[in-house]
C-alpha cells in the first residue's frame, strides 16, 4: 500500500487552482491536503484535510487566520517526527520569499515541489543550499516545471549529464509565452499585415500561459532563468566550459520591453500601455519576412564555448522554430556526443494551467 503524504499547498492561482483540481481528483489517494495557503489567508488542519474539489474555495475564504510561514514551517516539522509519512510543500507562487525557504523545510524533511524557478535561478548560494539539504536529510526537491512545465526537460537533462553524456549544446525556444507570441505574430505568410503586437501579448496573457507580471516574459528574464536552472545542471557534464551563474542576469538577455514601459508595477498598466509601442514590433516583422524569415525568442546554451544567451533571433521559413511551433509549444534540442549529428528532441505545450498542474502532480507522485 502506498504511504501517506500530507501536502500543504503554498499558492491557489492558475496553476495552483487547477492542481488542487487534479490532486482531489486522484481516486483511492494517498495524498491528505491538510493546508491551501493565499498571500493573504491559510487553511491548515491536519485532522480535518480538504477533500471536495467543489468546496476548497470556500473552505480557504472562510478561514480567519493569516498565513505565517514560520509557524507553517514548525507544524510541517512537527508532523514529519511525528508520523511515520511523508510531508510535502508544493509551492504554485512565483515568491522569492516562499522560495527561500526551501533549504530550511528540506533540513527537517520536508519534501519541496514547485513550478516556481526563483530558487534554481537566482543566487547560486540558495540552489547550492537546496542541494545541500536535500542531501542531507534525504527529503527531495522536484521542480520539473520550472523549465517547459511538464515536458520532460530538466529530467532528460539530469539523465544526460548523470550517464556521462557530453552536452554539445542546448538550444530552443524555452517560454510558451514568447513561443505563442511570436507563433502569431510572425508567420512570415501573412507579413506584413499581420495581427498586433499588443493583441497577441493580451490574447497570451488570457491564455494563462504569462508570469503574473507579463513584463517578466516579455523582458527575458523568464528565459534567462530557465537557461540557467538548465546551465547549472549541464555544467556538470564532461568538458564543460560553463560558467558558475552567479544569478539569471550573469548573462547576456535582450528585452523586448520598450525603455518608456519599464519598471510598471501593475500587468494591466503594462497591456494598456503595449499598444504605444505596435508600430515598432510591426517594422521588426517587416524586416524578417523581406528576408523571408520569422522572429523567434531563443536560448542558447553552449557548453564548448562556455556561453549562454537569450535574445530574439530571426529563422528562415524552413527551420523547425519556424515550422513545427503553434500554440505555446517550447521546442528544446539537446546536441550531445551520443544524440549527434541529430539532436535529441523534447516538443509540446511549455505553459498553460492544465500541463503546469499535470507536471506538478507528476513530481508529486514520484515522492511515492
Ligand atoms: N502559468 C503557467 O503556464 C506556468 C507557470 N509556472 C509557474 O507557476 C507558478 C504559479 O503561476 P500562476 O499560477 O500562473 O500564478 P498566479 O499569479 O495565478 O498565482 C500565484 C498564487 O500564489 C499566491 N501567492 C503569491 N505570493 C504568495 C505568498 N508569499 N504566500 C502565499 N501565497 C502566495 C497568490 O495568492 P494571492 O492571489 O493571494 O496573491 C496566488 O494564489 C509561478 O512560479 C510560475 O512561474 C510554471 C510553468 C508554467
Ligand atoms: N510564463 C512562462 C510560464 C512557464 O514557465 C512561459 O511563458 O513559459
Ligand atoms: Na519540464
Amino acid at each position: 500500500m502506498a504511504p501517506t503524504v500530507f501536502v500543504a499547498v503554498i499558492g491557489a492561482g492558475l496553476v495552483g487552482a487547477e492542481f488542487i483540481r487534479q490532486l482531489l481528483s486522484i481516486p483511492n489517494s494517498p495524498f491528505k491536503l491538510i493546508c491551501i495557503a493565499e498571500s493573504t489567508c491559510i487553511y491548515y488542519d491536519e485532522a480535518k484535510p480538504i477533500t471536495d474539489v467543489a468546496t476548497w474555495r470556500q473552505t480557504l475564504s472562510a478561514s480567519t487566520e493569516q498565513p505565517d510561514m514560520h509557524l507553517l514551517t514548525r507544524r510541517l516539522s512537527a508532523l514529519v517526527s511525528a508520523a511515520s509519512s511523508k510531508v510535502a510543500v508544493v509551492d504554485n507562487t512565483s515568491s522569492q520569499h516562499v522560495a527561500s525557504l526551501y533549504p530550511v523545510w528540506l533540513r527537517a524533511g520536508i519534501n519541496v515541489v514547485t513550478p516556481n524557478k526563483k530558487a534554481f535561478s537566482g543566487d547560486v548560494a540558495l540552489w547550492e543550499d537546496i542541494l545541500a539539504a536535500s542531501a542531507q536529510s534525504g527529503a527531495k526537491c522536484y521542480h520539473e516545471c520550472s523549465v517547459g512545465a511538464a515536458l520532460p526537460v530538466i529530467s532528460t537533462l539530469k539523465e544526460l549529464v548523470a550517464t556521462g553524456d557530453k552536452i554539445i549544446k542546448i538550444e530552443g525556444v524555452f517560454s510558451g509565452t514568447m513561443s505563442y507570441i511570436f507563433n502569431e505574430f510572425s508567420t512570415g505568410h501573412a507579413d506584413p499585415g499581420g495581427p498586433s503586437f499588443s493583441s497577441v501579448v493580451k490574447q497570451a496573457r488570457e491564455k494563462g500561459y504569462t508570469e503574473p507580471h507579463p513584463a517578466d516574459d516579455l523582458n527575458g528574464f523568464d528565459v534567462a532563468r530557465k537557461l540557467t536552472i538548465l546551465s547549472r545542471i549541464a555544467a556538470q557534464s564532461p568538458a564543460s566550459h560553463l560558467p558558475r551563474l552567479q544569478t539569471f542576469q550573469s548573462f547576456r538577455t535582450t528585452s523586448l520591453i520598450p525603455a518608456a514601459l519599464e519598471g510598471i508595477p501593475t500587468g494591466d498598466e503594462f497591456i494598456a500601455r503595449l499598444p504605444e509601442f505596435d508600430a515598432e514590433f510591426a517594422a521588426m516583422r517587416t524586416e524578417a519576412s523581406k528576408e523571408g524569415k520569422v522572429l523567434r525568442f531563443v536560448g542558447v546554451i553552449d557548453p564548448v564555448k562556455g556561453e549562454v544567451k537569450a535574445g530574439l533571433e530571426r529563422y528562415p521559413m524552413t527551420h523547425p522554430f519556424a515550422t513545427s511551433l503553434g500554440g505555446s509549444d517550447n521546442i528544446i534540442m539537446f546536441h550531445t556526443e551520443r544524440y549527434s549529428p541529430r539532436p535529441l528532441i523534447v516538443q509540446g505545450a511549455g505553459a498553460g494551467a492544465a500541463v503546469t498542474a499535470m507536471g506538478v502532480l507528476g513530481d508529486l507522485l514520484k515522492l511515492l
